[in-house]
């Protein structure tokens, strides 16, 4: 295969034969990726302030899971559409908290956005973009177990690999002119990325024993609070509220991440993966909603709400989606959901459309009801700004969401960190994707803290929605048997 700037190259099948490859050639490949930065350092505008990101097509190298690093990162996967993002050292960090926290880094990234200079030698097309993510509360102080990762920031890495389904390219930004310091920073995040991309995976045939060793709130707990929950719902307070719960997890070594997001990877391809280590905080969620894609003017939302487990047998699997679909407490549920988010997209859309009733997404060990809304934006308006509106949905916290969010805090059932949050990337052309932070889990050594909440509504049966959580809690339990 013959690339635009006429380096010949070979896609490898075997991941085996093309780590052998790759740190065979190692030297000589960072040393010719170097160069051909420098190169295209001589092009930057000297009256520009910057940042300034130069995207190099890299087919010798491939991204399928987060390969095992020590330091900091940012991951992004799609694995059922061969797209990986992955990010190294920070160029820029934009962050806020309060109330104001997405409009306040809407602006600064607007800012930011308006001197950004991409250089693209090799014509790959791929836009030079940040990473993004914010908690679900936007005062969220986020301490202890979340000590590190800020309330809301972007993270503008200054080394990012993004492997799509043709091809895979490495974009090097810096928010200075110091040529020699970015060149310096550049070989070293390479060398670093290669390393880690070449080094064979740890095997690991036995699987990582760990034990629960707390739940917050307990099983009683929890139905004494869900309810309370129906009570208030039948009292009028409100439509549907989403509680949470929490388990804590302790294995005899650290959990990995690499191993983690590769199980997660093999076990939910049609999830979209994300992880995150900042400052010894290392976060990772497997989760099926999008919050919001755009791309240009068009955006799309996933509203998901009524859940029910999945079965080996196929006819049982496929009457237990067809109870889902004709349960009037699922659909209930599932319609306020719909209801919020159009609402919320109202202001921002010119054009609204949305299928009439839901369709069933299916994951590994359960379904859920799911519709898919898409929109025209306006032109003044910006992806952090929509995501503003839109969160939280009454997926994630209830509806109305004022008075949900209200129960919520009343009940003590808060500090979620970036549980039912919202991460993901963001592009130099303002266009981007944002998931909600759900199957989740915070890790830390041999420990870890998982989360999992539960839409309910006045028919809401406190053991099912018990059950509910702990379907949900399988999907980073199962991953983390790997890890
Ligand atoms: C709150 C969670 O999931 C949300 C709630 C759902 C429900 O109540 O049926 C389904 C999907 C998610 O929107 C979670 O996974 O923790």
């Amino acid at each position: 295969m013959r690339h635009p700037t006429g380096i010949q190259y070979h896609l490898h099948s075997n991941p085996y034969e093309s780590r052998q490859r790759l740190m065979a050639n190692r030297q000589s490949l960072i040393k010719a990726t170097i160069a051909r930065l420098k190169q295209a350092l001589t092009h930057l505008p000297h009256e520009e302030v910057g940042p300034f990101s130069i995207t190099l097509s890299t087919p010798e190298l491939q991204l399928h899971h987060l390969p095992h690093l020590d330091n900091n990162w940012f991951y992004w996967g799609e694995p059922s559409h061969r797209h990986y993002r992955l990010g190294l050292g920070e160029a820029l960090r934009l962050s806020s908290i309060g109330p104001l926290r997405l409009q306040q880094l809407s602006d600064q990234f607007e800012r930011v956005r308006s001197n950004w200079i991409q250089i693209d030698p090799d014509c790959t097309g791929l836009q030079a973009s940040a990473f993004t993510g914010f908690a679900f509360d936007p005062e969220d102080p986020m301490l202890q177990s979340w000590e590190g990762l800020p309330n809301a920031a972007i993270f503008l890495p200054e080394l990012l690999l993004h492997q799509t389904a043709e091809m895979c390219a490495i974009t090097f930004s810096f928010a200075h002119k110091d040529l020699t310091r970015a060149t310096l920073r550049s070989q070293h995040l390479l060398q670093k990325l290669i390393d880690a991309l070449g080094a064979n995976p740890d095997p690991n045939p036995v699987p990582t024993r760990f034990s629960r060793t707390a739940t917050t709130p307990s099983d009683d707990e929890w139905i004494t609070q869900v309810n309370k929950a129906t009570h208030s719902i039948r009292e009028g307070t409100m439509d549907k509220v989403v509680p949470f719960r929490r388990i804590s997890v302790q294995a005899s070594q650290p959990f990995n991440p690499a191993r983690l997001m590769a199980s997660l990877d093999d076990l939910h391809p049609s999830s979209i993966l994300f992880s995150i280590r900042v400052d010894g905080s290392t976060f990772a969620a497997a989760t099926p909603e999008h919050l919001l894609s755009r791309q240009g003017h068009l955006i799309s939302c996933d509203a998901i709400g009524g859940t029910i487990k999945r079965s080996p047998n196929p006819v049982d699997d496929t009457n237990l989606g067809k109870t889902l679909i004709n349960d009037p407490k699922s659909r209930h549920e599932h319609a306020l959901v719909v209801k919020g988010i159009l609402g919320s997209l109202k202001k921002h859309c010119c054009k609204l459309t949305s299928p009439t009733g839901p369709s069933l997404k299916r994951l590994r060990n359960l379904q859920h009801l799911w519709t898919g809304i898409k929109g025209e934006l306006w032109e003044d308006t910006t992806l952090l700004r929509v995501a503003d509106d839109l969160h939280p949905t009454a997926a994630v916290s209830g509806f109305p969401s004022a008075n949900a969010q209200r129960w919520l805090d009343d009940h003590k059932n808060t500090t979620r960190g970036w549980y039912t949050g919202a991460a993901g990337w963001i592009d130099i052309q303002g266009d981007g994707e944002l998931a909600v932070l759900l199957r989740c889990a915070l890790l830390n050594g041999e420990h870890a803290e998982l989360f999992a909440g539960a839409g309910v509504t006045s028919e809401s049966c406190p053991i099912a929605e018990l059950q509910e959580t702990e379907l949900k809690f399988g999907t980073m339990l199962e991953a983390l048997e790997h890890a």
